[in-house]
């Protein structure tokens, strides 16, 4: 199978913007030993800017775009780093792709980044995506690492996209702001009512909320793919996902 798995900031970063070691490795060790199983594996990673906020000692995510700039380029060198020393421990080479919005809607641009991914496939690299924070300004920006997923998950054919997150799957309501929310397995149909569940993100350092992955959802879906949401706290869980057990929140593929 082509997995591509996205990881968002609440997994790897603990609140203070500073890596979570435990998840890291974790995330890195299941990915590692998915490709040994024979999938093909693509990750597209947040956390430049909740890393650099991390090691620039910055209260808190920035407000402005300068600033956040910084803070995404120093923080996406650290996640690089240790992405590329904990992969090599497992003996597999990591290859950075960084992107705009303006280089997915571009065809030509779009054609590239496809072949440099399938090549880097066929030479048993794992292609590790972000947005390109440094550049991406208002008007060229993808926004978020959801659709970014999605994006990269419709380009690279994938077969399955799964979403870690800080929280299980799509719930019947924020469950930060009702108790009485349950999770929701399996969703056939992407319908207006399912949009309304989605809310607010449900921490500073993150990006997108539910509303996001909704619509991630509903790219991979309309293109063939499944996409699952979990919770990025237990990546073991990435074996069961592979299998078609039930984890999570299963956007089933339309056919
Ligand atoms: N219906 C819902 N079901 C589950 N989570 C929801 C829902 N609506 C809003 N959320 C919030 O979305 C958050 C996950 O998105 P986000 O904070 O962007 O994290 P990530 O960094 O993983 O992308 C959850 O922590 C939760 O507070
Ligand atoms: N490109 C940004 C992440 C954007 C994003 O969507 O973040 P998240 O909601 O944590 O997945 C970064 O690397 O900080």
């Amino acid at each position: 199978m082509r997995i591509v798995v996205k990881v968002g900031t609440s997994t790897l970063a603990h609140a203070t913007g500073r890596l979570n070691i435990r998840h890291v490795e974790q995330l890195v060790k299941v990915l590692s030993d998915l490709k040994n199983a024979g999938h093909e594996m693509i990750l597209v990673s947040s956390g430049a800017i909740g890393m650099g906020v991390g090691k620039l000692n910055l209260p808190g995510r920035p407000g402005d775009m300068p600033t956040k700039q910084a803070a995404a380029a120093v923080g996406q060198c650290e996640l690089m780093y240790t992405y590329d020393k904990l992969f090599s421990e497992y003996n597999h080479t990591v290859a950075q792709i960084l992107l705009t919005g303006e280089d997915v809607d571009h065809a030509d641009r779009r054609r590239n980044f496809e072949n440099t991914m399938s090549r880097l496939l066929e030479l048993g690299a794992l292609p590790i995506i972000n947005e390109n924070d440094t550049i991406a300004t208002e008007e060229i920006k993808v926004g978020d690492n959801d659709t970014l997923g999605a994006i990269v998950a419709c380009s690279a054919k994938a077969d399955l996209l799964v979403l870690l997150s800080d929280i299980e799957g799509l719930y019947t309501a924020d469950p930060r702001r009702d108790p009485g929310a349950r999770l929701i397995p399996v969703v056939e149909e992407i319908t207006q009512e399912i949009l309304a569940l989605a809310g607010e993100k449900g921490s500073d350092l993150a990006t997108g909320g539910m509303a996001t992955k909704l619509r991630a959802a509903q790219m991979a879906t309309a293109r063939g793919c499944d996409m699952v949401i979990t919770n990025g706290e237990h990546p073991e869980v990435l074996y069961d996902i592979a299998q078609g057990k039930a984890v999570g929140t299963r956007f089933v593929a339309k056919k």
